[in-house]
């Protein structure tokens, strides 16, 4: 069999330049550049000449596409003296775990949620006001920052004003305690790079290239920790791989000018990529009215030349899901199959509505994880997505993490999807009420950790936490998927993705101090003047329609000022007249 490196219509002249460029640069590239099939390659080509290489991301999802583009298309295993895994993981691995213990003061670190980081913090010292402690972030000085859940009557700045005296005594105590949140991990992490002799060099010296993909997203704590082993000069090449104008991770730390700061100190050289290998060159054109770029990125992919034009379509604000039975007819229209696409909302709430789901009652994650994989399992639908998500809550609940899974060898790992197969086996029936049947589940999930190990490190009710609402819902009716292809999503769970066609619905006016959302993302076409934090709502926008390879479209509440539909008319997009619209 042919490797696919050597075929020639695999990577473009471009891209191949990439993957065999000296090293040290920030590939720059658009949506739809190949930039992660750039990225696998790379990592083959450089481990293949006898590199050990280490392929970061920031999230789980870009992890995921690397390891696609190494294992399916190229057909190749990573060995052990390479690693591929988030920025965060890599953190953990070579230097929290390891070494945290000297700069925290404690025998062994370990994580913990933030929800059970401590007792809550109290503001100025008043006991009738208090803020969890979990909210409180690290910064790269040692300072906090509050980051958590609002307060009423307090703004973020003023609860990091009232709190972090109090907020840095309890995380030192936790941390002499071993105790350290996934946030603090990082800032514990850049302290040992920082202070503990020799660490950073050992860690920069481990691997003879390190890449970060999506690098506009690195925290600012996991960017510092870059600088650190940059600056030791035992780090022979640090590749960047990013696209500023997809940076949509402000919220967790994360800065686009952090990346060039690091860009700049190293001397690194930038070397773009513009082609975009999903998109239409209609969908390209609209889409550079929400970035940074004053050229449109040129599609040169299978559906380059797809004449559907972007849209606008209508919805009554007062029943969302119009939105997606405009958009099912006009993707029938278009001959798209409707489980490749995708509905995007900014807004958790409006991605309930979306799923008709506003009724329901709220379940932890994990629960929820493990709810879908039985059903799914019954349906005969489940897959490999499904068996992992509950291989990690075992992984979770027998050694308090759910990333232990990675440290297993063969076998360990064949023991836990053997308990995953029994857990799901012995799952309770789903015509309990949904509280009963969580608090049941948890009872098995008990069984199937002691299997693993003698005393499992979390409590089986921790680890599927159930709540008080639940009683009146029916477990299988809530586990329930939405159909696939109209299960509305946040933009922040498509990153990286590619769809057929992409709805958008734009969020109305919620209250009076905030604007409806489409008011947000055409600002800049009005000619108002951006505040940073709108900024980051144009980019997500920009995210949303970049995720498209045919017909994309934004769907507005039937109430949207003329001013912001004529600016999106003018950015390209074909208003759409519907009935009732
Ligand atoms: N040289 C190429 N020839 C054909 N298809 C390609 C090529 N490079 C990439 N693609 C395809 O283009 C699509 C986008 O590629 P990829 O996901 O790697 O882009 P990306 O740059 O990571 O995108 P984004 O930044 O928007 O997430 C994928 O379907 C990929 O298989």
């Amino acid at each position: 069999m042919t490797d696919p490196l050597d075929e020639p219509g695999y990577l473009t002249p471009a891209q191949r330049l990439v993957v065999d460029a000296p090293p040290d640069f920030l590939l720059t590239a658009c949506p739809g550049s190949g930039k992660t099939r750039t990225a696998g390659a790379r990592f083959v080509v450089r481990a293949q000449a006898g590199d050990r290489v280490a392929a970061t991301s920031y999230t789980n999802i870009g992890v995921d596409q690397i390891r696609e583009v190494i294992s399916s298309e190229l057909g190749r295993t990573v060995g052990p003296e390479s690693f591929i895994g988030t920025v965060h993981k890599f953190l953990l691995q070579y230097v929290f775990y390891p070494f945290a213990h000297i700069v925290m003061g404690c025998s062994s670190p370990h994580l913990v949620d933030a929800e059970n980081a401590g007792d809550d913090v109290r503001l100025n010292g008043d006991n009738r006001w208090r803020a969890p402690l979990g909210g409180f972030r690290f910064r790269p000085d040692g300072s906090l920052l509050y980051c958590g859940k609002s307060l009423p009557g307090w703004s973020r700045d003023q609860i990091t004003a009232a709190g972090s005296a109090e907020a840095a005594i309890m995380k030192r105590r936790a941390a002499a305690r071993g105790r350290a949140t996934f946030d603090d991990a990082m800032y514990w992490s850049l302290r040992v790079l920082r202070d503990v002799p020799g660490a950073a060099a050992a860690v920069a010296g481990r691997f003879d290239e390190l890449l970060v993909d999506e690098a506009q997203d690195t925290s600012e704590l996991q960017l510092a920790c870059l600088t650190e082993l940059s600056g030791t000069g035992r780090l022979r090449s640090l590749v960047l791989v990013g696209d500023v104008d997809q940076s949509i991770y402000a919220f967790q730390g994360a800065t686009p000018q952090g990346v060039h700061r690091l860009v700049a100190d190293r001397g690194m050289r930038s070397v773009p990529l513009v082609e975009n290998h999903r998109s239409s060159q209609l969908i390209c054109d609209v889409a550079v009215h929400f970035c940074s770029r004053d050229q449109p990125d040129v599609a040169v992919g299978e559906h380059a030349d797809f004449t559907a034009r972007p849209e606008i379509v209508f919805y009554d604000p007062a029943q969302p899901t119009t939105a997606t039975d405009h958009f099912l007819g006009r993707i029938a229209a278009l001959g798209i199959d409707p489980t490749t696409t995708t509905v995007l909302a900014r807004n958790n709430a409006l991605v309930t509505l979306l799923n008709n789901q506003a009724e329901r009652v709220e379940c932890a994650p994990r629960p929820k994880a493990l709810g879908r994989a039985v059903m799914a399992l019954r349906h005969g639908t489940a897959g490999r997505h499904d068996l992992v998500a509950v291989d990690k809550i075992i992984a979770y609940a027998a050694w308090g993490e759910a990333d232990s899974l990675d440290g297993l060898d063969p076998e360990g790992r064949r023991q836990v999807r053997n308990a995953t197969i029994d857990l799901i086996t012995a799952a309770p029936a789903l015509g309990l009420p949904l509280q009963q049947w969580i608090r049941d589940a948890a009872v098995v999930l008990r069984g199937v950790a002691s299997e693993l190990v003698a005393v499992p490190v979390r409590r089986s009710g921790d680890v599927l936490r159930s709540a008080a609402d639940q009683g009146d819902v029916v477990a299988g009716d809530y586990f329930t998927r939405p159909s696939p292809g109209f299960a509305a999503r946040s933009v922040h769970d498509v990153k990286g993705a590619t769809r057929e066609a992409v709805l958008v619905v734009a969020r109305g006016r919620t209250s009076p101090y905030r604007p409806p959302e489409a008011e947000t993302w055409t600002a800049h076409l009005r000619g108002e003047q951006v505040p940073p934090e709108h900024a980051e709502e144009q980019r997500i926008l920009y995210v949303a329609l970049t995720r498209a390879r045919k017909y994309c479209a934004i769907a507005l509440p039937t109430n949207t000022s003329t001013a912001v539909i004529d600016s999106l008319q003018r950015a390209g997009f074909l208003r759409r007249r519907i009935e009732g619209g």
